[in-house]
C-alpha cells in the first residue's frame, strides 16, 4: 500500500467541519447575532472541488454566494485537544470557499431546518493547493481576499476572527474527534455576494497563494 500524502488531503474522504459567523462584520451584514460559542456545520468530502473544475450552482438555488475562508488541515488527530497543544495538530492550510445557497439557507433558517441543502452540495467546497504550515507562520493574522470578474468583493484579516484557531481546534475536538486529513473552515469575513453562471472567481492569501474557479450551472 502506498503512503498517503497530506498534500492531497481532499482525496482521503475525511471530515470538513465549518465554523459560521466567526467574523463580526459578516454576522452584521447578514443581520445575524454574534455567537457566544462556535456555530458548527459539516460538508461531505464530495463537496471538494479543485482548480481546473468548475463550481456548479445547484439546480434548486438562484442565489449562490461565495464565502472566502482560511482552511486548517489537521495533521495529527485527537480528542479534547488543549488550546496550548492545538497548533501541534495542524499540518497546514488551504484557501477555501464555503459556497452557500443563500436563498435555501434563509428558507431553512425560517423553518428551523438544517443547512445541508444550502452548504453541503457537490462543489460547495472549492480549495487551493495544500499550504504547508511553515508558509503561514501566523495564521491568526493573514489577509484573505476574493474577486468576482476582477472586482474585489472580500478582503478581511483572520485577526478579526471571534474564535481563534487554537480555540476552535480545542472546542471542536471535545465534540468531534479530529483525524489526520480533516479540514476546518474558519468562517468568512464580510463582503459575501451572489455569483452567476460564467463568473470567474479569484481568491488569495496575501503573497502565499491564489486560486481561480469558474462558475457553471448544474441542470438537475
Ligand atoms: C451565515 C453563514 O453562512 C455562516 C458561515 O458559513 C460563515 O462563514 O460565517
Ligand atoms: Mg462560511
Amino acid at each position: 500500500m502506498t503512503a498517503r500524502n497530506i498534500s492531497r488531503f481532499w482525496e482521503w474522504g475525511r471530515k470538513i467541519i465549518c465554523v459560521g459567523r466567526n467574523y463580526a462584520d459578516h454576522a452584521k451584514e447578514l443581520n445575524n447575532a454574534l455567537p457566544t460559542e462556535p456555530i458548527l456545520f459539516l460538508k461531505p468530502p464530495s463537496a471538494y472541488v479543485t482548480e481546473g473544475s468548475p463550481i456548479l450552482v445547484p439546480f434548486y438555488s438562484s442565489n449562490l454566494h461565495h464565502e472566502v475562508e482560511l482552511g486548517v488541515v489537521i495533521g495529527k488527530g485527537g480528542t479534547a485537544i488543549s488550546q496550548s497543544n492545538a497548533m501541534d495538530h495542524v499540518a497546514g492550510y488551504a484557501l477555501c470557499l464555503d459556497m452557500t445557497a443563500r436563498d435555501i439557507q434563509e428558507d431553512c433558517k425560517s423553518k428551523g431546518l438544517p443547512w445541508t441543502l444550502a452548504k453541503a452540495f457537490n462543489t460547495s467546497c472549492p480549495i487551493s493547493e495544500f499550504i504547508p504550515k511553515e508558509r503561514i507562520p501566523d495564521p491568526g493574522n493573514v489577509t484573505l481576499w476574493l474577486k468576482v470578474n476582477d472586482q474585489l468583493r472580500q478582503n478581511g484579516c483572520t485577526a478579526q476572527m471571534i474564535f481563534s484557531i487554537p480555540f476552535l481546534i480545542s472546542y471542536i475536538s471535545k465534540i468531534i474527534t479530529l483525524e489526520e486529513g480533516d479540514l476546518i473552515l474558519t468562517g468568512t469575513p464580510k463582503g459575501v455576494s451572489a455569483v452567476q453562471e460564467h463568473d470567474e472567481l479569484q481568491a488569495g492569501i496575501e503573497d502565499v497563494i491564489t486560486m481561480n474557479f469558474k462558475v457553471n450551472r448544474k441542470n438537475q
